[in-house]
Order: structure tokens, then sequence, then C-alpha cells
């Protein structure tokens, strides 16, 4: 086999209706602290969605929500036909910490043979004895790398990434917007880096107002359509 690693493609993502994910009405408030209102939001299958806002807006939270991680006050998330979800959270809780970075890839691909595994974790930048640490003594970056390998070979129709560029190193970001390029499901990405949002070519650019604005009727303001 080559040593050059070929460039990361997602697979076909497993079918699913129209519209494989909805969500209506959602509020949410911590205490006496409101974090957003009324945000609706319907994901097409295939389509692109960039959620922006400051610091403390609530796009964790809304993701969280999407994710099915975290329940709104009012509202509701309603999964449609045949709807397979990849959820990648900033804090890495879909990894297990207890079993090998191999093993990780392989719980989210069990088809995979050991090579076609062994190949999708060279992409991410793990190769030869990288593969077999546990996952619990990965840096950071290296976890982030691979929640990220986990999610490409999960043939899901929806991924929510939740800041997904945030500590990569080059060659890992690189990689992983190039294969989101080409990925043929649905994205909703909350993100800061600017180079990801122009990577994704979203239809819908959608901005959370922060707590204490009022200058939106229905939880957020859609910004530009680049369609
Ligand atoms: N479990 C919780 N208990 C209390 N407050 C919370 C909880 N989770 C989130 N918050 C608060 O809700 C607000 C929204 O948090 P969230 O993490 O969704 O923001 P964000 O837009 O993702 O911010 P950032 O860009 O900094 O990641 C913040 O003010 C945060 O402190």
């Amino acid at each position: 086999m080559s040593d050059k690693v070929a460039h990361l493609r997602f697979p076909t993502p497993a079918p699913c209706g129209r519209t494989p994910l909805t969500a209506s009405g959602l509020s949410k408030a911590y205490g006496s602290q409101e974090v957003f209102t009324d945000v609706s939001l319907a994901i097409d299958r295939g389509s692109r969605v960039v959620i922006l806002g400051l610091n403390g807006a609530g796009k964790t939270t809304l993701l969280r929500m999407l994710a099915g991680v975290e329940s709104p006050d009012t509202g509701e998330v309603v999964p449609g036909h045949g709807l397979k979800l990849g959820y990648y959270a900033q804090e890495h809780d879909t990894l297990d910490l207890d079993v090998s970075v191999v093993e990780n890839l392989r719980h989210a691909a069990p088809d995979l043979t050991d090579t076609q595994v062994r190949s999708v974790l060279g992409s991410f930048l793990f190769s030869g004895d990288d593969a077999d640490k546990p996952t619990r003594v990965l840096s950071g970056g290296e976890k982030t790398r691979l929640a990220l390998a986990t999610l490409v070979v999960s043939a899901a129709n929806v991924l929510l990434l939740d800041e997904p560029t945030n500590n990569l190193d080059p060659a890992s970001r690189a990689e992983i917007l190039g294969a989101l390029r080409s990925y043929e499901g649905a994205v909703v990405m909350v993100t800061h880096d600017d180079g990801a949002v122009e990577a994704l070519t979203p239809e819908r650019v959608l901005l959370l107002p922060d707590g204490d604005e009022d200058l939106w009727n229905d939880g957020y303001a859609e910004l530009v359509s680049l369609a």
C-alpha cells in the first residue's frame, strides 16, 4: 500500500426524507437568563446552515437541543423519516475514553475493514502506534480529530457540528473542510472560523441575537442567502 494518504471523503449518507430534522418554537432560559426564544428551523436533506452569534448567544445550547441531548423549555425537535444524526460536541463527550483510538472508530463503523479504519485515522494524522493509544490520554486537538473521524465513517445524513475546527492543526482542518465540501448530507455548523463558513458555502447563515437584544421576532436573523 502507498504511504500517501488519500483525501478524506464522507460515505454516501443514509437515505432520508425531504426534511430530516425540524425544530419549532424552541425557547430556553437558565434561571432568569433568557437564552433564546421561539427559534424554528427546518433542516432539509443536503442543506447547509451556519449558526453565528456572540459568545453566550446560545449556539451550543441550540445545537444540543437539535442533537436531543438537552430539552427546550418550550417547543420541540422532531426527527424526520430516516434521520441519522452525527453530532460533534466541543467537549468530545461522544467519545469512549476507556477504549483505544481504533476501537472508537470501529464502534462508529463496525463494517469497515482494519485497513479502512487505519486509512481514515491516517487522514486525521493518527498513524502506527497513535491509533492504538487509549483515548483517555489524547490531547484536546487529538480528541477533536478522533471525534470528527468517527463522524466521517458514520453515514449520517445530518451533521451537527459545534466549532469543529477549533483546536485543529492546519492539515486536519483542511482535511475536514475538504471532506465537508463534498459531503452530500445536511450540515448545521456553529463556528467562529470564517474559512469554515466559506468552505461550507451555506444556503443559510443564522445569527442568534444575544440575550439583551430584542431585534428579531422569530428567534434569529437570517443574514444572507448564498445559494
Ligand atoms: N447548564 C447551564 N446552566 C446555566 N447557564 C447555562 C448552562 N448552559 C449554558 N448556560 C448559559 O447559557 C448561555 C448560552 O450558552 P451557550 O454555550 O449556548 O453559548 P454559545 O453561543 O455557544 O457561546 P460560545 O460562542 O462562547 O461557545 C451562556 O450565557 C451560558 O452561560
